[in-house]
């Protein structure tokens, strides 16, 4: 869910809610939000994305959340600056781990200040979302796609979407990590970053008819993907808010479909 600062406020007020700050730790130690913790879920890839990989990267995220505390009744509310590519991989991480409550604060700290909201140097230990050592038991499979997903995803009746920029959909830009340039077959195009507006989610009106206007329809069964697996969970929560409720995250991403030189590819 996507909490708006004000709303925040009264929601802290009940010992409940713990934040959850998704920024660089010299951020979080300068000034976050009191009581907040600091976990780094952007710096993690996937090293394969099959049945155990995702089972393993689940156990990952079950671990850094108990290391937190918040496997339980407190509930984590996700921010970074302004809402981005990162807060809302925290809320999908927490929800794949089998977790269920968090939230992410809409517009991130600016959004907060200008709420009146205060401040405090953080304190915590800094965690980070790490690869498990061994296949979660439970978890959200639902919210994941393996490589084989996406492989298979016509005969499965899935949908594939691309959020990266329009020069990574055409593969007229790769990042220097990635082994190709290009996309997967068959995906549909929209670029996260217009699902929000100066660091805000858009309306889900809005969101919609980004989707719409991409070839999607709420009913369908989506799969998205970025570079690595962080785009796409800011374009699977406005999705969510905007309808659409069959989503997953491609961790692996075009890193890892690139780097399989068996997988097909689309360019230009
Ligand atoms: O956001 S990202 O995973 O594409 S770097």
């Amino acid at each position: 869910m996507i909490v708006t600062a004000a709303a925040l406020k009264a929601l802290l007020s009940s010992g409940d809610y713990i934040p959850v700050d998704t920024r660089a730790e010299e951020d979080y130690r300068a000034a976050s939000l009191p009581g907040a913790v600091n976990l780094d879920v952007y710096s993690y890839f996937i090293p394969e994305s099959s049945e155990e990989g995702v089972a393993r990267m689940a156990a990952g995220a079950q671990e850094a959340f108990a290391r937190l505390g918040l496997d339980g009744a407190r509930k984590p509310v996700f921010f970074e600056q302004k809402t981005g590519m990162v807060a809302p991989r925290g809320l999908w991480f927490h929800e794949l781990a089998g977790f269920e409550g968090g939230m992410i604060l809409d517009g991130g700290i600016e959004a907060w200040l200008i709420a009146g909201g205060e401040t405090a140097p953080g304190t915590g230990a800094p965690e980070a979302i790490t690869h498990g050592a061994a296949p979660a038991a439970q978890f959200r499979r639902d919210l994941v796609a393996t490589t084989e997903d996406v492989l298979h995803h016509t005969e499965r009746g899935t949908e594939i979407f691309d959020v990266r920029r329009p020069t990574e959909y055409d593969g007229s830009f790769v990042h220097a990590c990635c082994a190709r340039p290009g996309r997967i077959p068959g995906a549909h195009f929209a670029f996260y970053e217009d699902m929000l507006s100066e660091g805000y989610y858009r309306s889900a009106e809005e969101i919609a008819e980004i989707a719409r206007n991409a070839g999607l329809a709420p009913e369908d069964s989506i799969i998205t993907y970025c570079h690595r697996g962080a785009r796409a969970a800011t374009a699977l929560y406005g999705l969510r808010r905007a309808g659409f409720d069959k989503v997953r995250i491609y961790t692996g991403s075009w890193h890892e479909w690139a780097g399989r030189a068996d997988l097909p590819i689309e360019i230009g």
